[in-house]
């Protein structure tokens, strides 16, 4: 049965033919086809560059689906089904002549959801070519990210948007924000009034936020040289993370309620000069190493590598937030490719009591602890200080988990991919999962500053050997302060 407010929808599919929707967002839409989340009337439109016969296109489709839908999930009568919703058309997005051809190959559509999985450099020809050829009224446009390169592209970007969709159409993807445990989040702070109390410069001493990779730049050095891991990562994902974390009680959960209270922090987030950058930010560039016991290749001997490339593949910062809430709490953030394991995860370390009553030889070095483990094996762990069983044992203390996995609790779901959720939605009309115009704009003012005091020193990336959590200078970082990254094998 679908929920009433799924209704029925048109999705265009600007590049098609891309990584990103063949890897992830058809089969994203095949598992809500299972689900019974798509109406019977949503169709699905491939675009592409590519011109020849559409089942031939349809067919590579299929392949992939088949690649990257779990075996267990694949099964014929949802195969059928979802294939019969789809259809191709081959255009140059670039080319205004084009969408003639694709309002025909439309017809009358009540709900457009127009889905650009192109460079954002496309962005503003498909509003255009969209709005001239009369489908603009009823469409929404999805974005991904990255929206350019730096503030001004940023803007650029935003404005040929902006010319054709008004903001309450326009759906910016964070993908990251479609992650399960990433809501989780928002419930774990705003459903526990034991939490929020707690949450302030009086009680927390430091937070950490890492995402590490254990990819490389899987054969996208084109996209990624150009980027580096600061614009590919830590201007979206970890500082929407920093900011879930950060905000204020939201009054409701309405779209513009959660972004009001993203925003204040991203406004709040101290400026670090470039005077600052050598003691609070390290980059790091992965050379060959092992992961998992296989040997792999440097940064600079990837495909279509150029040897002397600076680009950073590995980011620790330590940054501040300047509010009442965050005043003197750092939060350190690190995010790599390369690393020993894929894992992303929160940890907020509590202050120690304001007084012990117990010897220093009967309590651990550590305080509470809440470890937020958004992927793999998500979960919440709330590590206490409990006595030692046992009549010999006396007043010793240890710190052990109240852990809460997610896979053993809900045993029998399967955490849907980030996609599903976000695709959804979209489709809904719900911009809640989706970041608005002034959020992006903040973080590349933010990442601007770091990008420009790396260009004035000019310097090299450090490097670090894959497989290891990146170069030393990210572990004096944090051991300066008289910290460790949680963890860390
Ligand atoms: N791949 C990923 O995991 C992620 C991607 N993204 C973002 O998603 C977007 C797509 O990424 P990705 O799929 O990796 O990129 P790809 O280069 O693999 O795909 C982009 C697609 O757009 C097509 N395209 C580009 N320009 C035109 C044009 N003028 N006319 C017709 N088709 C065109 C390309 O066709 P052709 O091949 O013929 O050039 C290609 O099929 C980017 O904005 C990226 O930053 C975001 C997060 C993760
Ligand atoms: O947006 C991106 O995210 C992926 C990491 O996403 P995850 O869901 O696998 O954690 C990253 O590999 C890619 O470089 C970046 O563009």
């Amino acid at each position: 049965m679908i929920p009433q407010s799924i209704e029925a929808c048109t999705l265009a599919l600007f590049g098609a033919s891309g990584d990103l929707a063949l890897r992830k967002l058809f089969p994203a839409l095949y598992q809500l086809d299972q689900a019974g989340l798509l109406h019977a009337d949503t169709r699905i439109l491939a675009l592409g560059r590519e011109s020849g016969e559409p089942q031939q296109h349809l067919a590579v489709i299929d392949q992939h689906l088949r690649l990257h839908v779990a075996a267990d999930d694949l099964d014929d009568a949802t195969l059928q089904r979802f294939s019969a919703r789809l259809d191709y058309l081959s255009m140059d997005f670039l080319s205004a002549e084009a969408y003639p051809a694709l309002a025909d190959k439309l017809g009358r559509v009540e709900q457009l959801i127009a889905y650009f999985a192109t460079p954002a450099s496309v962005y503003g020809a498909i509003c255009s070519g969209l709005a001239h050829s009369g489908l603009a009224e009823r469409t929404r446009v999805v974005l991904e990210k990255p929206i350019g390169h730096d503030l001004a592209s940023s803007l650029a970007v935003n404005d040929a948007v902006a010319r054709y969709f008004p903001e309450s159409r326009i759906y910016r993807i964070d993908h990251y924000l479609g992650k399960e445990t990433v809501q989780n989040l928002i419930a774990l702070r705003f459903a526990n009034s034991l939490f929020e109390s707690q949450w302030n410069q009086h009680h927390i001493s430091h937070v950490e936020i890492t995402v590490a990779e254990q990819v490389g730049i899987e054969g996208r050095w084109g996209y990624f040289d150009q980027a580096g891991q600061l614009r590919d990562m830590i201007q979206n994902h970890l500082l929407q993370l920093l900011c879930l974390v950060a905000m204020d009680p939201p009054s409701d959960l309405s779209a513009d309620s959660i972004r009001d209270e993203k925003v204040k922090v991203l406004k709040a987030l101290a400026p670090i000069t470039a005077e600052q950058l050598g003691q609070q930010v390290v980059r790091g560039q992965y050379v060959a190493g092992s992961i998992k016991g296989k040997a792999v290749p440097g940064y600079l001997e990837e495909d279509n590598a150029n040897a002397q490339s600076h680009t950073e593949t590995f980011v620790a910062l330590r940054a501040e937030i300047r509010n009442w809430r965050w005043s003197g709490v750092p939060f350190y953030l690190r995010t790599g490719k390369r690393m020993p394991q894929k894992l992303s995860q929160i940890v907020i370390h509590f202050k120690e009591p304001p007084h012990y009553i117990f010897a220093p030889e009967q309590r651990p070095l550590i305080s509470n602890r809440l470890i937020i483990r958004l992927q793999p094996d998500e979960g919440i762990s709330l590590q206490v200080m409990t006595k030692e069983q046992g009549l010999d044992k006396g007043m010793q203390l240890r710190s052990g988990p109240l852990q809460l996995s997610f896979s053993d609790t809900y045993r029998s779901m399967r955490i849907p991919d980030a996609y599903e959720r976000l695709l959804l939605e979209v489709m809904k009309g719900n911009q809640n999962l989706f970041v608005r115009k002034d959020e992006i704009e903040y973080a590349w003012q933010w990442c601007d500053q770091l990008i420009a005091g790396w260009q004035r020193q000019g310097s090299a990336p450090k490097p670090y050997a894959a497989g290891t959590w990146g170069p030393a200078a990210s572990i004096a970082l944090i051991t300066r302060d008289g910290k460790d990254w949680y963890g860390d094998l």
